[in-house]
């Protein structure tokens, strides 16, 4: 495997008497999209403060595509772009003035500035209304444009605090979906940061989640799910006619079941993981004509409320 584009090496930051970041080893791969989840006050800030070289670390070291965000922080923003959770515009300026503007800004001469502009506009939906000053842009189009202004500098890596706040829930899909397909495309790496972990779920290939400035767990969902979950009973629902009462019978005899249940056309079963192939085919070998067999899998709600509502640090 290629040198990680971010690698955090035992990070600490204390803000007085507050540990916001606690001992964080954390690397992230180029072209990745990877999500950090955590709750208010989990320290995802501070990370990104301390990446972007805006804020110096306690203890420990971030370095991004080599450059130590410390002592080379101009190098670092030389590829690295940020959407903080409050993007700014100039409300008088339109919104192709403003990209034109950070375009300008990144010594990119005035006419392929403009050309890139419009191009990103298009990209992020505001085609139409380049020409509109900010200051009548919606919340979500001001975070559209605040994405396009992170791209036309043309980063390797872009960093995104919480970016979906206060866009509708329709925008946040789109939006999501074009931060995914541009980092795919484009091969750029993506820091995404939130709380929200349906949105992380969404677009991110590993999700790291961090509470009280450490990382509890990091995968990707699968991994997370199997890790905590791993050894759990799973729930499994076969819907199936006839429902005799020898199947019934066999299934309770079954090593891997614990309990069966029986409601109607519907049979409700708590056993191990494998159980599900032996019971379908104790529906067929008993005549039963087998409608639909779910089986529950435990994912990101599951750990969301594992690690944030009530769960705590996994020892
Ligand atoms: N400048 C500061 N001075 C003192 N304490 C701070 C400062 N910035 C952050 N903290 C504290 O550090 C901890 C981590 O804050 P941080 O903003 O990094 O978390 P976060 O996960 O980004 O949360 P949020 O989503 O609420 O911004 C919190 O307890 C916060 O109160």
């Amino acid at each position: 495997m290629s040198d990680p584009i971010i690698r955090i090496e035992n990070l600490v930051k204390d803000y007085r008497d507050t540990r916001a970041v606690d001992h964080l080893d954390l690397e992230i791969e180029k072209g990745e999209i990877y999500g950090l989840l955590g709750p208010n006050g989990a320290g995802k800030t501070t990370v990104i403060l301390t990446l972007l070289g805006l804020t110096e670390p306690t203890a420990g070291r971030v370095t991004v595509k080599g450059y130590n965000a410390t002592s080379e922080p101009i190098r670092v923003k030389t590829v690295t772009s940020y959407l903080p959770d409050e993007v700014g515009f100039s409300g008088s300026s339109t919104g192709l003035e403003s990209l034109v503007y950070t375009a300008m800004l990144n010594r990119v001469p005035r006419e392929e500035a403009i050309e890139s502009a419009k191009e990103l506009l298009d990209i992020v939906g505001l085609g139409a209304v380049g020409d509109q000053k900010t200051k009548t842009y919606s919340k979500g189009m001001i975070q559209r444009l605040g994405l396009a202004d992170v791209l036309i500098t043309e980063p390797e890596i872009i960093v995104l605090d919480e970016p979906t706040i206060g866009i509708d829930p329709k925008g946040i899909n789109e939006f999501l979906d074009m931060i995914r397909s541009w980092s795919k495309e484009q091969g750029i790496t993506v820091l995404l940061c939130s709380h929200l972990l349906h949105q992380v779920q969404k677009i991110c290939d590993r999700v790291g989640i961090l509470v009280e400035g450490q990382l509890l767990a990091e995968g990707d969902i699968h991994e997370l799910a199997d890790e905590l979950f791993g050894d759990r009973e799973a729930s499994i629902t076969a819907e199936v006619d006839p429902v005799t009462d020898s199947l019934i019978r066999e299934l309770k005899q079954t090593e891997s079941i614990r309990t069966v249940e029986r409601d109607g056309e519907t049979i409700r079963i708590r056993g191990k993981r494998e159980a599900a192939p032996l019971i379908s085919q104790t529906i067929v070998r008993n005549g039963g004509d087998l409608y639909r067999l779910s089986y529950k899998e435990y994912g990101l709600d599951e750990i969301y409320q594992y690690y944030f509502e009530g769960g705590g640090v996994k020892q």
